[in-house]
Protein backbone atom coordinates (compact mmCIF):
# COMPACT_ATOMS: atom_id res chain seq x y z
CA UNK A 1 0.00 0.00 0.00
CA UNK A 2 1.01 3.48 -0.72
CA UNK A 3 0.03 6.58 1.28
CA UNK A 4 0.64 10.19 0.73
CA UNK A 5 -0.24 12.50 3.70
CA UNK A 6 -0.26 15.99 2.98
CA UNK A 7 2.51 15.31 0.41
CA UNK A 8 3.52 18.69 -0.78
CA UNK A 9 7.28 19.78 -2.67
CA UNK A 10 8.24 23.47 -3.98
CA UNK A 11 11.23 23.74 -6.41
CA UNK A 12 12.15 27.55 -5.58
CA UNK A 13 8.85 29.78 -6.63
CA UNK A 14 7.25 26.04 -8.37
CA UNK A 15 4.72 24.38 -6.37
CA UNK A 16 4.97 21.00 -8.14
CA UNK A 17 3.11 18.52 -5.43
CA UNK A 18 0.34 20.63 -3.20
CA UNK A 19 -0.87 19.12 -0.28
CA UNK A 20 -1.50 15.87 -1.71
CA UNK A 21 -2.91 12.77 0.10
CA UNK A 22 -4.85 9.71 -1.06
CA UNK A 23 -3.83 5.97 -0.95
CA UNK A 24 -3.04 3.17 -3.49
CA UNK A 25 -4.60 -0.16 -2.45
CA UNK A 26 -3.55 -3.38 -2.36
CA UNK A 27 -6.02 -5.79 -5.59
CA UNK A 28 -6.25 -2.50 -7.70
CA UNK A 29 -4.27 -0.85 -10.55
CA UNK A 30 -4.82 2.73 -9.66
CA UNK A 31 -4.66 5.09 -12.72
CA UNK A 32 -2.63 8.38 -11.84
CA UNK A 33 -3.16 11.06 -14.71
CA UNK A 34 -3.30 14.57 -14.76
CA UNK A 35 -1.91 17.31 -17.46
CA UNK A 36 2.26 17.90 -18.15
CA UNK A 37 3.45 19.31 -15.34
CA UNK A 38 0.96 18.60 -13.00
CA UNK A 39 2.85 16.93 -10.33
CA UNK A 40 2.78 13.11 -11.39
CA UNK A 41 6.84 12.54 -11.82
CA UNK A 42 7.93 14.58 -8.72
CA UNK A 43 4.89 12.37 -6.68
CA UNK A 44 6.60 9.14 -8.21
CA UNK A 45 9.89 10.16 -6.98
CA UNK A 46 9.33 11.41 -3.65
CA UNK A 47 7.45 7.63 -2.90
CA UNK A 48 10.81 6.42 -3.98
CA UNK A 49 12.96 8.49 -1.51
CA UNK A 50 14.91 9.99 -5.17
CA UNK A 51 13.32 13.50 -3.51
CA UNK A 52 12.40 14.67 -0.31
CA UNK A 53 9.13 16.55 0.18
CA UNK A 54 9.07 19.98 1.52
CA UNK A 55 6.39 18.76 4.10
CA UNK A 56 4.38 16.16 4.27
CA UNK A 57 5.10 12.14 3.70
CA UNK A 58 5.29 9.66 1.01
CA UNK A 59 4.80 5.88 3.00
CA UNK A 60 5.33 2.51 1.55
CA UNK A 61 4.05 -0.28 3.63
CA UNK A 62 3.61 2.29 6.18
CA UNK A 63 7.33 3.29 6.17
CA UNK A 64 9.58 5.96 4.35
CA UNK A 65 10.92 4.54 0.90
CA UNK A 66 14.76 5.30 2.58
CA UNK A 67 13.81 3.21 5.36
CA UNK A 68 12.92 0.38 3.92
CA UNK A 69 15.95 -2.37 4.31
CA UNK A 70 15.77 -4.04 1.05
CA UNK A 71 13.32 -1.93 -0.89
CA UNK A 72 13.33 -3.77 -4.12
CA UNK A 73 11.64 -5.99 -2.51
CA UNK A 74 8.39 -3.78 -0.86
CA UNK A 75 8.23 -1.73 -4.15
CA UNK A 76 9.00 -1.78 -7.76
CA UNK A 77 8.94 1.07 -10.26
CA UNK A 78 10.02 2.26 -14.04
CA UNK A 79 10.34 5.80 -14.35
CA UNK A 80 12.87 5.87 -16.31
CA UNK A 81 13.38 3.13 -18.87
CA UNK A 82 16.31 5.33 -20.54
CA UNK A 83 18.43 4.92 -17.51
CA UNK A 84 20.28 1.76 -18.14
CA UNK A 85 24.19 1.51 -18.38
CA UNK A 86 24.19 0.64 -22.23
CA UNK A 87 27.44 -1.34 -22.13
CA UNK A 88 25.98 -4.37 -19.72
CA UNK A 89 23.93 -7.30 -21.27
CA UNK A 90 20.42 -7.63 -19.27
CA UNK A 91 21.36 -9.99 -17.59
CA UNK A 92 23.70 -8.84 -15.88
CA UNK A 93 22.28 -4.82 -15.57
CA UNK A 94 19.37 -7.44 -13.46
CA UNK A 95 22.14 -9.45 -11.92
CA UNK A 96 23.89 -6.22 -10.58
CA UNK A 97 20.33 -4.99 -9.21
CA UNK A 98 19.34 -8.14 -7.49
CA UNK A 99 22.84 -8.45 -5.87
CA UNK A 100 21.93 -5.40 -3.86
CA UNK A 101 18.96 -6.82 -2.25
CA UNK A 102 20.04 -10.19 -1.72
CA UNK A 103 17.90 -11.63 -4.43
CA UNK A 104 19.53 -14.90 -6.40
CA UNK A 105 20.26 -15.02 -10.22
CA UNK A 106 16.99 -17.44 -10.58
CA UNK A 107 15.04 -14.48 -10.22
CA UNK A 108 16.85 -12.39 -12.95
CA UNK A 109 15.82 -15.31 -15.15
CA UNK A 110 12.37 -15.49 -14.38
CA UNK A 111 11.86 -11.85 -14.39
CA UNK A 112 13.82 -11.95 -17.88
CA UNK A 113 11.74 -14.77 -19.00
CA UNK A 114 8.53 -13.03 -18.12
CA UNK A 115 9.63 -10.12 -19.68
CA UNK A 116 10.05 -11.79 -22.84
CA UNK A 117 13.62 -10.74 -23.06
CA UNK A 118 15.67 -14.14 -22.42
CA UNK A 119 16.32 -14.48 -26.28
CA UNK A 120 18.18 -11.37 -25.53
CA UNK A 121 19.65 -11.51 -22.37
CA UNK A 122 23.04 -11.87 -22.81
CA UNK A 123 23.15 -9.05 -25.59
CA UNK A 124 24.12 -5.04 -24.59
CA UNK A 125 21.54 -3.07 -23.47
CA UNK A 126 22.74 -0.15 -25.61
CA UNK A 127 21.42 -2.05 -28.52
CA UNK A 128 17.84 -2.56 -27.41
CA UNK A 129 14.82 -0.63 -28.90
CA UNK A 130 13.29 1.77 -26.62
CA UNK A 131 10.56 -1.26 -26.04
CA UNK A 132 12.56 -3.82 -25.37
CA UNK A 133 14.00 -1.21 -22.86
CA UNK A 134 10.89 -0.62 -21.29
CA UNK A 135 10.81 -4.81 -20.38
CA UNK A 136 13.93 -4.15 -19.23
CA UNK A 137 12.56 -1.52 -16.51
CA UNK A 138 9.40 -3.59 -15.64
CA UNK A 139 11.95 -6.81 -15.08
CA UNK A 140 13.78 -4.79 -13.00
CA UNK A 141 10.83 -3.47 -11.57
CA UNK A 142 9.33 -6.86 -10.86
CA UNK A 143 13.11 -8.80 -9.90
CA UNK A 144 12.11 -8.31 -5.60
CA UNK A 145 8.59 -9.69 -6.46
CA UNK A 146 7.16 -6.61 -3.99
CA UNK A 147 3.80 -6.52 -3.32
CA UNK A 148 3.88 -2.20 -4.26
CA UNK A 149 4.89 -1.31 -8.38
CA UNK A 150 4.89 1.94 -9.57
CA UNK A 151 5.00 2.04 -13.79
CA UNK A 152 5.10 5.61 -15.05
CA UNK A 153 4.00 5.57 -19.19
CA UNK A 154 5.07 1.79 -19.09
CA UNK A 155 3.59 1.10 -22.80
CA UNK A 156 6.13 3.76 -24.49
CA UNK A 157 7.62 2.48 -27.62
CA UNK A 158 5.68 -0.92 -27.19
CA UNK A 159 4.15 -2.90 -30.10
CA UNK A 160 0.58 -3.92 -30.21
CA UNK A 161 1.42 -7.55 -28.70
CA UNK A 162 3.34 -5.39 -26.11
CA UNK A 163 0.98 -3.01 -25.04
CA UNK A 164 -1.51 -5.93 -24.70
CA UNK A 165 0.84 -7.90 -22.23
CA UNK A 166 1.35 -4.69 -20.22
CA UNK A 167 -2.34 -4.95 -19.73
CA UNK A 168 -2.58 -8.62 -18.93
CA UNK A 169 0.61 -8.07 -16.68
CA UNK A 170 -0.61 -5.16 -14.32
CA UNK A 171 -4.51 -6.43 -14.06
CA UNK A 172 -2.63 -9.70 -13.17
CA UNK A 173 -0.59 -8.28 -10.66
CA UNK A 174 -3.28 -6.65 -9.17
CA UNK A 175 -5.44 -9.84 -9.24
CA UNK A 176 -2.46 -11.38 -6.70
CA UNK A 177 -3.56 -8.42 -4.96
CA UNK A 178 -0.39 -6.25 -5.36
CA UNK A 179 -0.91 -2.24 -5.00
CA UNK A 180 -0.22 -0.89 -8.97
CA UNK A 181 0.13 2.89 -9.46
CA UNK A 182 -0.05 3.18 -12.93
CA UNK A 183 0.86 6.64 -14.66
CA UNK A 184 -0.17 7.23 -18.79
CA UNK A 185 -1.37 9.84 -20.79
CA UNK A 186 -3.21 6.66 -23.08
CA UNK A 187 -6.74 7.27 -21.98
CA UNK A 188 -8.35 4.45 -23.39
CA UNK A 189 -5.55 1.91 -22.27
CA UNK A 190 -6.31 3.51 -19.00
CA UNK A 191 -10.12 2.79 -18.91
CA UNK A 192 -8.85 -0.83 -19.69
CA UNK A 193 -6.47 -1.50 -17.47
CA UNK A 194 -6.73 0.50 -14.44
CA UNK A 195 -10.34 -0.08 -11.65
CA UNK A 196 -9.54 3.33 -9.89
CA UNK A 197 -8.18 6.92 -10.70
CA UNK A 198 -6.82 9.64 -9.43
CA UNK A 199 -6.28 12.93 -11.27
CA UNK A 200 -3.91 15.56 -10.09
CA UNK A 201 -3.90 19.52 -11.74
CA UNK A 202 -1.10 22.22 -11.24
CA UNK A 203 -0.16 19.38 -7.86
CA UNK A 204 -3.59 19.18 -6.22
CA UNK A 205 -5.77 16.36 -6.25
CA UNK A 206 -8.05 17.18 -8.76
CA UNK A 207 -10.80 13.64 -8.25
CA UNK A 208 -10.50 10.23 -6.79
CA UNK A 209 -12.80 8.11 -7.94
CA UNK A 210 -13.80 4.31 -9.83
CA UNK A 211 -13.11 3.95 -13.39
CA UNK A 212 -17.03 2.77 -13.18
CA UNK A 213 -18.12 5.85 -11.72
CA UNK A 214 -16.40 8.68 -14.34
CA UNK A 215 -17.63 6.12 -17.03
CA UNK A 216 -20.72 6.64 -15.51
CA UNK A 217 -20.93 9.99 -14.75
CA UNK A 218 -19.43 11.43 -18.45
CA UNK A 219 -19.31 9.38 -22.00
CA UNK A 220 -15.85 8.09 -21.39
CA UNK A 221 -12.98 8.19 -19.37
CA UNK A 222 -11.14 10.19 -21.85
CA UNK A 223 -14.28 12.94 -21.43
CA UNK A 224 -13.87 12.50 -17.24
CA UNK A 225 -10.69 13.62 -17.33
CA UNK A 226 -10.51 16.60 -20.13
CA UNK A 227 -13.51 18.05 -17.89
CA UNK A 228 -12.31 17.40 -14.72
CA UNK A 229 -9.04 18.81 -15.37
CA UNK A 230 -9.91 21.75 -17.95
CA UNK A 231 -9.13 24.22 -15.40
CA UNK A 232 -5.25 22.92 -14.63
CA UNK A 233 -3.96 22.59 -18.16
CA UNK A 234 -0.52 24.57 -18.06
CA UNK A 235 0.82 24.05 -21.54
CA UNK A 236 -2.35 23.49 -23.84
CA UNK A 237 -1.68 24.49 -27.42
CA UNK A 238 -4.04 26.86 -29.61
CA UNK A 239 -7.46 25.03 -30.69
N1 LIG B 1 14.07 19.03 -10.37
C1 LIG B 1 13.22 20.02 -10.64
N2 LIG B 1 13.58 21.30 -10.51
C2 LIG B 1 12.72 22.32 -10.76
N3 LIG B 1 11.43 22.13 -11.13
C3 LIG B 1 11.01 20.87 -11.26
C4 LIG B 1 11.86 19.75 -11.04
N4 LIG B 1 11.14 18.62 -11.25
C5 LIG B 1 9.90 19.01 -11.60
N5 LIG B 1 9.83 20.37 -11.63
C6 LIG B 1 8.62 21.16 -11.94
O1 LIG B 1 7.57 20.63 -11.16
C7 LIG B 1 6.36 20.62 -11.92
C8 LIG B 1 5.80 19.21 -11.99
O2 LIG B 1 6.62 18.43 -12.85
P1 LIG B 1 6.42 16.86 -13.04
O3 LIG B 1 7.53 16.39 -13.93
O4 LIG B 1 6.27 16.20 -11.74
O5 LIG B 1 5.03 16.81 -13.83
P2 LIG B 1 4.32 15.58 -14.57
O6 LIG B 1 2.91 15.57 -14.12
O7 LIG B 1 5.11 14.35 -14.37
O8 LIG B 1 4.39 16.04 -16.09
P3 LIG B 1 4.43 15.18 -17.47
O9 LIG B 1 3.05 14.64 -17.67
O10 LIG B 1 4.76 16.24 -18.48
O11 LIG B 1 5.50 14.15 -17.33
C9 LIG B 1 6.70 21.23 -13.29
O12 LIG B 1 6.38 22.60 -13.23
C10 LIG B 1 8.19 21.02 -13.39
O13 LIG B 1 8.78 22.01 -14.20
Amino acid sequence: MIELHHLTKSYGSTLAVDDLSFKVEPGHVTGFLGPNGAGKSTTLRLILGLDAPTSGQALVNGRRYTSLRRPMREVGALLDAGAVHGGRSAYDHLLCLARSNDIGPRRVSEVLDQAGLAGVARKRVGGFSLGMRQRLGIAAALLGDPGVLMFDEPVNGLDPDGVRWIRELMRSLAAQGRAILLSSHLMSEMALTADRIVIVGCGRLVAEATVTELTTRYPSLEDAYLALTSGSVQYGGAR
